[in-house]
């Protein structure tokens, strides 16, 4: 499916502490869509530097086509004056911990505080995800208290793998399906100079289907 094609472009981060999978869940939805080959694995999985972009379009069940642009996060402390002035202009999040690590779960009231903190309360749609589901031998946070957490917060929840390629299509599609329901029903909306939701130009110049580039060296 091509972006051209698509009514809105929603930008949609995915934040977490360092290490957690944000990274190998966004390549594994990225390259991992209908009709195309399983992903390569990452040779090594290097930390990201600073914000990454990726894109996909998307067929909402019940809405028009619309492009998501996946910003992937660095989550080591160093990275955070970069990836913070990326918060305002985004409408979804997907706050990410992993299962297997209790103090990335214990750090996800400090993401979500970081975002609210920059866009206002009521800005952007978060779901929350707990990754490396695969991993349920060593797993140190319970579906109970992810789910208590994320009640607290006003959001859903979700596991994940990338590994096993579980439930991964389906956060992504949850939460821009959310994020469309609110468009819809007026309780987000567009505005002039934020780049959480555009409307597509249709005279634009259809690009390829995802694509990666660099944000520059962080000037901390
Ligand atoms: N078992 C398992 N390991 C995973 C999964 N997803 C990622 N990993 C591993 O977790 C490690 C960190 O993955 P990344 O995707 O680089 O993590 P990140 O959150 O992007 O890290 P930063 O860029 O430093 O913020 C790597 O060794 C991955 O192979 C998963 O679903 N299951």
């Amino acid at each position: 499916m091509e972006a051209g094609d698509c009514r809105y472009q929603f930008r949609i981060a995915l934040l977490g502490d360092a290490a957690v999978g944000k990274t190998s869940l966004l390549r594994r939805y990225v390259e991992g869509g209908p009709g195309t080959p399983e992903p390569e694995p990452e040779p090594e999985s290097a930390p990201t530097v600073g914000v990454e972009f990726y894109s996909r379009a998307l067929q909402l069940r019940a809405g028009p086509r619309v492009k998501l642009q996946l910003w992937d996060t660095a989550g080591q402390e160093r990275f955070r004056c970069i990836t913070r002035s990326f918060y305002r202009n985004v409408v979804g999040v997907l706050l990410v911990f992993d299962m297997t690590n209790r103090k990335s779960f214990e750090h996800i009231r400090d993401w979500h505080q970081e975002v609210m903190a920059t866009q206002g309360p009521d800005k952007a749609i978060f779901l929350l995800v707990g990754h490396k589901s695969d991993l349920q031998s060593t797993r140190c946070v319970s579906a109970e208290e992810a789910e208590e957490l994320a009640a607290s917060l006003g959001m859903a929840f979700m596991e994940t793998s990338a590994k096993d390629n579980c439930n991964v299509d389906l956060a992504f599609d949850t939460l821009a399906g959310t994020i469309q329901q609110a468009l819809q029903q007026g309780d987000i909306k567009l505005e002039e100079g934020w780049g959480g939701i555009r409307l597509i130009d249709k005279t634009q110049i259809s690009r390829p289907r995802s694509r990666k580039q660099h944000a520059g060296p962080c000037q901390c």
